[in-house]
């Protein structure tokens, strides 16, 4: 830490900070506003006089101040601490007036320096007792050398001056290994040491080659796929966050979850399920499924509080107790393509006697039929576009998946209709109505196999309807075949009719040969599922970032100008804590030459990066009075805030 004048801050804070034009002989020194603004500047080999290579100029002002204002200056030598070491107004806020200073030193450097305050040198207060972030074995030139390729461990400036823009240099690139929750302190950020600790010493990573302790929190490391050929300038603050239409649908979805129906005549309580929404459409009673009309609630449970979907089948009888039970069997199917079931009990609580049937609650979806037979029509053959083939085909390997999965536990899903295949996501579909109908027609005649074989014919009819929906065609299959051989390839016309002669007896058929007859396809769904899985785990990885930050600034914030200090000089203007309020002057209220905010996140995200990381690079603080400066390092700055969160929660410092 050091101190200078504010003469000899001047010119290194606006390099930093503003691009502030210093007049024109000085042009050479100032950042050109279009490599500000756009990256690049299309004079720069045109006579335009400023400076087009913001590293270049960055490591002059670096060079600079380090001349006038770095740790060697003479602000830090023994004699002047000594004659600055007792109290005053601002003990550690240095005037320029003033020809002495008193450094910022760790109890740990071994100085004689007297403390600032009494207390500061007890054990609640001294920063030396916040285990250092750089661990043994990794010192400060290998952090610096781990970043990115830039000799002198700092992020491209060039990101401090544009306002939500990021540049490649500073938020490239991450660390994405959490840090675990330690016992005792939720906030802490040394967590991996405590779990390498509580495991002798040995974290769950330490045996992978290459990996360093600490993880470098400063250091963005998207995880692909990446877009290409995106310039600086291009790249914006949503790099750093879920994609936008991602992030919507999730709230939706969330508040769909969330909804409720005040007033509704609906029954309080079904069972244990309470806050029943409808989900139907339409009011109609249609009994063309199941034999009795249906009608879908999302429910939360007053048992684990989760949201289910209820399938209420109206009018139903239960005439023998073993129907019910055949759920049991349903229960144990767990398949991406099937709505779990998890219970179905009969009630009267509708005023009737109900059959309910509990399963998961998929918010947001709609049925295949909504989707592409138009909404509310049963085969009214309105859909205006063909289903790209590509669909139909991530279609086919989905409910092949949902079959596969029910006959292999000898059940038969008796129910594949376009109302009762609900889309979930973007071509992600489910059966919804499975175990209905073994209840309902528990007595059947059939045997499993004569059922399966059913879902075989039922599985081609849904293709045939959804492949001929833009035909306009209705219940002719001969059209609608006709229709489906024009738009789609032979090889799917050929599944579809494999499927549909399923009955025959020529030849034998399953589930099993279907699936080994679409390999090929399988395999491209399978990759497009692969993609897709990579794409959410880049989507997480940022948030994962965000979720840190986030810790951070409450730690941060728990710690700046509490109202109760107020007036207690030795907690707010005193020491580390005078230096976070400095520092969070720094990180959020900056201003340009003309006096306006600067809003900058790429400037925020830095600081906060290098704050958590605690990196050996220094920042320069400024009183608000301009009158004092000081230098001081990230890590120096960590445990203050460390030190500082840490006498927050010491009982003896809430009853001061
Ligand atoms: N498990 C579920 N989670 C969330 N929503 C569901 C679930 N099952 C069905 N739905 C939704 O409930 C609504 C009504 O479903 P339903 O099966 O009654 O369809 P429908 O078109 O009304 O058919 P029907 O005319 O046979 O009643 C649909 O929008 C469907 O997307």
């Amino acid at each position: 830490m050091a101190s200078a004048t504010k003469s000899g801050l001047d010119d290194s804070r606006r390099s930093l900070g503003s691009p502030k034009l210093r007049g024109r002989e000085n042009t050479k020194d100032t950042l050109c506003r279009n490599i500000t603004i756009y990256g690049k500047c299309r004079f720069e080999d045109k006579g335009c006089a400023f400076n087009h290579d913001p590293q270049k100029l960055y490591n002059a002002n670096q060079n600079d101040s380090k001349k006038r204002l770095n740790v060697d200056s003479p602000s830090f030598t023994p004699a002047v601490i000594g004659a600055n070491g007792s109290s005053s107004k601002k003990p550690n806020s240095i005037s320029p007036k003033a020809a002495v200073a008193a450094p910022f030193l760790p109890k740990a450097s071994g100085t004689s320096t007297p403390p600032i305050r009494p207390d500061t040198a007890s054990s609640d207060w001294t920063v030396a007792e916040v285990p250092d972030f750089v661990p043994q074995g990794l010192d400060a030139s290998q952090v610096q050398v781990s970043l990115q390729g830039n000799p002198n461990g700092v992020l491209n400036p060039a990101a401090a001056y544009d306002p939500f823009v990021t540049t490649p240099g500073s938020l490239a690139a991450s660390g994405s290994v959490t840090s675990h929750p330690v016992q005792g302190n939720p906030y802490s950020h040394d967590a991996a040491a405590a779990v390498a600790a509580s495991m002798g010493g040995t974290a769950f990573f330490s045996g992978q080659a290459g990996f360093q302790q600490p993880v470098q929190y400063h250091l963005y490391a998207p995880v692909g796929p990446h877009s290409q050929n995106i310039h600086p300038h291009n790249r914006n603050v949503h790099d750093l966050f879920l994609p936008n239409d991602f992030r919507e649908e999730l709230q939706k979805k969330a508040a769909a979850t969330l909804q409720t129906l005040p007033n509704s005549s609906l029954p309080a309580h079904v069972d244990n399920f309470h806050s029943l929404v409808p989900l139907d459409l339409s009011h109609q009673k249609n009994a063309s499924i199941f034999g009795y009309p249906s009608w879908v609630y999302k429910a939360q449970s007053g048992k684990d509080g989760n949201f289910y979907a209820l399938r209420r089948l109206e009018g139903f009888r239960l005439t023998n107790e073993k129907a019910i039970r055949s759920v049991q069997a349903w229960k144990k199917v767990t398949n991406g393509s099937v709505v779990t079931v998890h219970d179905a009990f009969t009630t009267r609580v509708f005023q009737d006697s109900s059959l309910v049937f509990v399963m998961d609650y998929h918010p947001l979806s709609k049925t295949l039929a909504e989707q592409h037979l138009g909404a509310g029509s049963r085969y009214a053959g309105r859909a205006t576009t063909a289903i790209p083939e590509a669909v139909m085909w991530s279609y086919v390997t989905q409910i092949a998946s949902a079959l596969k999965a029910i006959h292999s536990a000898k059940l038969a899903a008796r129910i594949i209709d376009p109302s009762k295949i609900i889309l979930t996501g973007k071509n992600r579909i489910r059966l919804s109505a499975c175990a209905i109908m073994d209840v309902v027609q528990h007595d059947t005649q059939r045997s499993i196999e004569d059922l399966q074989h059913q879902d075989l014919v039922n599985f081609g009819q849904l293709m045939l309807a959804l492949g001929a929906s833009a035909s306009g065609v209705v219940g002719s299959p001969t059209k609608s075949m006709e229709y489906f051989s024009r738009a789609y390839s032979p090889q799917l016309k050929n599944s579809v009719i494999w499927l549909l002669n399923a009955m025959q007896m020529d030849q034998e058929r399953n589930i099993d040969i279907f699936i080994s007859g679409i390999s090929s396809q399988l395999i491209s769904t399978f990759d497009s599922a692969l993609h897709m899985d990579d794409q959410l785990t880049s989507d997480i990885s940022r948030e994962l970032e965000n979720g840190r930050l986030v810790r951070l600034l409450t730690k941060l914030n728990f710690v700046n100008e509490r109202p109760e200090y107020e007036h207690d000089r030795q907690w707010s203007e005193n020491g580390e804590r005078y230096f976070l309020k400095l520092f969070r002057d720094y990180v959020f209220h900056q201003v340009d030459s003309q006096n306006s905010p600067v809003v900058d996140l790429g400037h925020v995200l830095n600081c906060l990066n290098k704050l958590d990381a605690g990196t050996e690079e220094k920042v320069t603080l400024i009183s608000r009075d301009e009158q004092s400066c000081f230098i001081v390092s990230y890590k120096e700055l960590k445990k203050a805030l460390e030190s500082s969160f840490q006498a927050l929660m010491k009982p003896t410092r809430r009853m001061h």
